[in-house]
């Protein structure tokens, strides 16, 4: 039988067939220690051709004119197309916007996008919601293995303690389609101040991350148990061991909100994308798939109920209400996009 756990440099590897109470706590582990897991993609999670064909789909919307994107442009129910440098993911340090456009999808109803859709997608949108939902069951399979291995303390949900407050249809998850563009040839950048994604932590739960083979770029910043200076790592497409696999594994990483729910015994980890060589190649293209997983926003972010999550309760500050996920995610998505938001703050 394959590891379940065999360590790739900072970020563990995981393969999910193995004994549910095995894989439970390998999970757990990489959880509070990493804050990124790879998952590795055999094809039984997740068809290999869904997500070929969704990358086929994200390169086809891509390279359509910028007419064709422009009536889908980001609202702020955070979906639709986010141009080259509309967003700063970190905005102390860099000059300009991230050099990457996006696409969020938001949940889909009974099959049917629920915001417009380009003319790249409209013949596919059976395809991108069942890829949706491929991703939400992966997730939620994830989510229950988290709650086996915390021990989660709920006689009426058990295991489903955290997938129950993902919601039915249609998800409050986003699935994200990234382009990260080649540099233009004579442009000058300044490596680490103008990047491919500034340095965050992610906003949700969980998130499940996409990458194609040949297409690096991704680093992070592994949590330090002293809280001792760390350096940035890259994250390899193929990390030892896969090479041979149909496809990359599939990085899972914690969000700031499931850190908030386990009383930061999950660690959020700050990740960003660079240009390979600095910058100094001209770099090639990088497609990357994300899938922002959300709980409901109603949800009350109390410490989840679990022995190992209780003996933590000391590091909140238990005279403060707990937060919703709705307000979590506002208050991150306005530090995010400070142009769209301005209005509400008067
Ligand atoms: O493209 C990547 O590899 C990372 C993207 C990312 O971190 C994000 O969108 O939150
Ligand atoms: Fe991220």
């Amino acid at each position: 039988m394959a590891s379940t756990n065999s360590q790739a440099g900072p970020i563990p590897l995981i393969d999910l067939s193995g004994h549910e109470e095995t894989v439970a706590k390998a999970l757990v582990d990489a959880a509070a220690t990493s804050g990124f897991v790879y998952i590795r993609s055999l094809g039984k999670d997740i068809p290999i051709d869904a997500i070929d064909n969704t990358f086929a789909l994200s390169k086809k919307f891509f390279s359509s004119p910028l007419s064709e994107k422009e009536p889908c442009k980001i609202q702020e129910n955070n979906r639709g197309w986010v141009g080259m440098h509309a967003e700063t993911l970190d905005p102390k340090t860099q000059r300009i916007g991230d050099f990457k456009e996006a696409m969020n999808l938001g949940g889909f109803l009974d099959g049917k996008a629920q915001q417009p859709l380009p003319p790249a997608f409209v013949d596919h949108e059976a395809e991108l919601y069942a890829f949706q939902k491929d991703c939400q069951s992966l997730m939620n399979k994830i989510l229950d293995l988290f709650a086996i291995g915390l021990e989660v303390n709920s006689p009426t949900e058990g295991s489903k303690y955290f997938s129950n407050r993902h919601g039915p249809e249609p998800t409050p998850c986003t699935l994200r389609l990234l382009h990260y563009p080649p540099l233009p040839p004579n442009i000058e950048i300044q490596p680490k101040v103008d990047i491919r994604a500034g340095a965050h932590s992610d906003y949700g739960s969980i998130t499940l991350l996409f990458q194609r083979p040949g297409q690096p770029g991704l680093e992070i910043l592994p949590p330090s148990p002293d809280n001792l200076p760390s350096e940035w790592t890259p994250v390899p497409v193929f990390p030892p061991g896969t090479e041979s696999d149909p496809s990359p594994p599939i990085l899972v990483n914690i969000g700031d909100l499931l850190s908030y729910w386990t009383n930061n015994l999950f660690k959020s980890t700050v990740h960003r994308v660079v240009f390979p060589g600095g910058g100094n190649e001209a770099a090639e293209d990088r497609y990357s798939i994300a899938y922002f997983g959300h709980p409901i926003g109603d949800t009350v972010l109390e410490a989840v109920p679990s022995e190992k999550i209780k003996a933590l309760a000391g590091k909140r500050d238990s005279g403060v209400e707990a937060i919703t996920a709705h307000e979590h995610l506002m208050s991150r998505l306005k530090a995010t996009y400070l142009e769209m938001y301005k209005d509400d703050e008067q």
